[in-house]
C-alpha cells in the first residue's frame, strides 16, 4: 500500500501543485488533509513527505541507514557541480561520503568546537560585526552575511577578508556565489532532477551557475604555506596530516570538504542571525528579558569595573539565551524542508510500503510548528525549552524536536555544533551591545522565502545600548587591528 497522497495528473503527477517557493506550506496543507505521511509524484519520481517528529525520527533516525542516500540531483549535482561536495554525495557505504564526514567531525565536531582557537575566530568576527553595526546599522543584513563568510573563510582556508582589503583573489565573491547557487539549485521540483527526458530542457538555466572554482582558495593556502605565513585551517591541517605527500584525490576531497563547509554553513547561519533581528524588533519584552539575564550574569561573573563581552564559554550559564537561540531555529527554520533522503531498500511503515528509490522529505517546518509539541506555534516563546528552575529541559520533547532543524540520521548537519555556537554567540553579543526596535514605529512583516529560508529584507532601528558599550567595542576592534 502506498501512503495516502495528493491526487495528481497522469504522467506528470503532482508537479503543477508544487509552487516555486514556500513548498512547505503546500505540504503542510497536505498534512492537515492526509496525515503526517503524504506521498506524491513528480513525473517518474515517487516522493514521501514526513510531517511529524515521530514519523521523521522513526524513519530517518532510527532506520537511518535505510534512508541515508540523496536523490540524484541533476541540477544541484551535475549542472551546478555540488555532487562533488557532501550535501549531494551518495551516502554510506560510499567511501568518499565517509571520508567527508570524518573530515567534518575532526575539524568542526563537538570536541573541535570546544577548542579555544576555533572559538577565538568566532569571537573576533562577532566583535567586528558589532563594530560594523555601530557604523552602518541599516546595512545589518549585509554585515551578518560578510561576518559569517569571514568565519567560514578563516576556518576553511585561513583567509581573513579584513586583512585582504579589496579581496584581491575574490574569495569572498566565490563563497557568496557558491552560497547563492547551492540554495537555488537545491529547491525541490527542478524538473531536470526528475525528468526522464533530456536533462536540461526544463531547467531554468539562468540559475544553473557553475560550481565554485575551488582551486583558487586551495592554491592560496598552498602559497601561504610555502611562504610560511599560512594560518591554521581545514585545508592546512589536512595538508599537515599528509606531510606534503598529498595525492590528486586528496586534493579533490579536501577541496570538496572546504566548499561544503561554506555552502552548507553560510546562508543557514545568516538566515538565523537575520531572524534574530526580526524577532527582537517584534518582541521587545523578550529582548529586555534576555538583556537583563545577560547583564545580571556578566556583572556577577566579574568585578563591576571590568565590563566584558559575552563568550561561547558562557553558554552553559545562560540558559535563557540558549532557549532564545532554539526559538530562533524553530520559529522560522532556515532549512524548512531539510535536504531530501532516498530509501535504499523497500521498507514497511504503519502498514504502508515505501519503495526503494522513494525520495523522502522531512517537512521540518511542519514539525516545528506542530501545535501538540509547540502550543501557539507562531508565538515566539523561549520559555518552551526551560524547566521550572529555568534550566534547559534537555530531554523534553520540545528540545528534542527543535534539534530536527539540523536534519536526521546519517545525514544530520555536520556543522550543527559550529552553527549553534555561532548563533548563540551572535545573539549574546547583539543583546549585550545593541537595542533593536521598529523603524519609524512600523512593525515589519514576518515574511520568509527561499529554499534556505531568509526573512525578506526589512528595516529596524539598531542602536548601542550605552556609550560605554560602544566604546568597549571600538577598543576591542582597535586591539584586534593592532595584533593582526
Ligand atoms: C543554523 C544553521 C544551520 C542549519 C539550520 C542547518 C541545517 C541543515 C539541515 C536541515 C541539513 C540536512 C540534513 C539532512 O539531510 O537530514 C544540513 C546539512 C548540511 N549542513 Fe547544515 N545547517 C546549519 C549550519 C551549517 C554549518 C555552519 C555548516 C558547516 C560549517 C553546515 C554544513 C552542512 C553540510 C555539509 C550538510 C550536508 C550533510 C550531508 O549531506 O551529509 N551546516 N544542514
Amino acid at each position: 500500500r502506498r501512503p495516502p497522497g495528493a491526487r495528481g495528473l497522469p504522467l506528470i503527477g503532482n508537479a503543477f501543485q508544487i509552487p516555486k517557493d514556500k513548498q512547505w506550506l503546500v505540504w503542510d496543507k497536505w498534512r492537515r488533509k492526509h496525515g503526517d505521511l503524504v506521498s506524491f509524484r513528480i513525473l517518474g519520481s515517487e516522493n514521501l513527505v514526513l510531517s511529524s517528529y515521530e514519523a521523521a525520527t522513526e524513519l530517518l533516525d532510527t532506520r537511518g541507514l535505510l534512508y541515508s542516500d540523496r536523490p540524484q540531483a541533476t541540477m544541484a549535482g551535475e549542472l551546478v557541480g555540488w555532487n562533488r561536495g557532501m550535501g549531494y554525495s551518495p551516502g554510506p557505504p560510499n567511501p568518499r561520503f565517509r571520508e567527508l564526514r570524518r573530515l567534518f567531525h575532526t575539524f568542526i565536531g563537538p570536541r573541535a568546537c570546544d577548542a579555544k582557537d576555533l572559538q577565538t575566530v568566532q569571537e573576533e568576527e562577532s566583535i567586528k560585526l558589532l563594530d560594523k553595526l555601530l557604523d552602518t546599522p541599516h546595512e545589518f543584513m549585509a554585515h551578518t552575511r560578510d561576518s559569517t563568510a569571514a568565519v567560514l573563510l578563516r576556518l576553511a582556508y585561513g583567509y581573513d577578508p579584513s586583512q585582504n582589503r579589496n579581496d584581491p583573489i575574490s574569495l569572498v565573491k566565490i563563497v557568496q556565489d557558491a552560497m547563492d547557487g547551492f540554495s537555488l539549485a537545491s529547491e525541490p521540483g527542478w524538473w531536470c532532477d526528475t525528468s526522464p527526458g533530456p536533462r536540461s530542457c526544463l531547467c531554468q538555466t539562468d540559475a544553473a551557475r557553475p560550481g565554485a572554482p575551488v582551486q583558487i582558495p586551495f592554491d592560496y593556502v598552498k602559497q601561504e604555506r610555502l611562504k610560511g605565513t599560512s594560518k591554521r585551517s581545514f585545508i592546512s591541517t589536512f595538508l599537515d596530516e599528509r606531510h606534503g605527500e598529498e595525492t590528486t584525490e586528496d586534493e579533490d576531497i579536501i577541496n570538496a570538504a572546504a566548499a561544503s563547509l561554506y555552502s552548507g554553513g553560510a546562508e543557514t547561519t545568516v538566515a538565523s542571525l537575520d531572524s534574530h533581528f526580526l524577532a527582537m524588533t517584534l518582541f521587545p519584552h523578550i529582548q529586555h528579558k534576555a538583556q537583563s539575564t545577560l547583564d545580571t550574569y556578566l556583572l556577577h561573573s566579574l568585578p563591576r569595573t571590568n565590563q566584558r563581552l559575552p563568550t561561547i564559554s558562557d553558554r552553559p550559564h545562560l540558559p535563557y539565551l540558549e532557549a532564545l537561540m532554539y526559538e530562533i531555529l524553530r520559529w522560522n527554520p532556515s532549512v524548512p524542508l531539510g535536504l531530501p533522503h532516498v530509501a535504499t531498500q523497500d521498507d514497511e511503515y504503519r502498514g504502508y510500503t515505501i519503495q526503494k528509490g522513494t525520495v523522502v522529505w522531512a517537512n521540518i517546518w511542519s514539525i516545528l510548528q506542530d501545535e501538540d509539541v509547540f502550543p501557539d506555534p507562531t508565538e515566539f516563546r523561549p520559555e518552551r525549552y526551560l524547566d521550572q528552575d529555568g534550566r534547559i529541559a534537555k530531554s523534553s520533547k520540545q528540545v528534542l524536536a527543535v534539534k530536527t532543524a539540523f536534519g536526521f540520521g546519517r545525514r544530520v548537519c555536520p556543522g550543527l555544533y559550529l552553527a549553534e555556537n555561532s548563533v548563540f554567540l551572535a545573539i549574546a553579543m547583539f543583546l549585550f551591545a545593541l537595542d533593536v526596535s521598529p523603524h519609524e514605529d512600523r512593525l515589519p512583516e514576518v515574511e520568509y522565502n527561499g529554499f534556505i529560508s531568509h526573512p525578506r529584507p526589512f528595516k529596524c532601528k539598531i542602536r548601542p545600548r550605552s556609550p560605554e558599550v560602544a566604546q568597549l567595542i571600538r577598543d576591542r576592534v582597535q586591539t584586534l587591528k593592532q595584533t593582526d
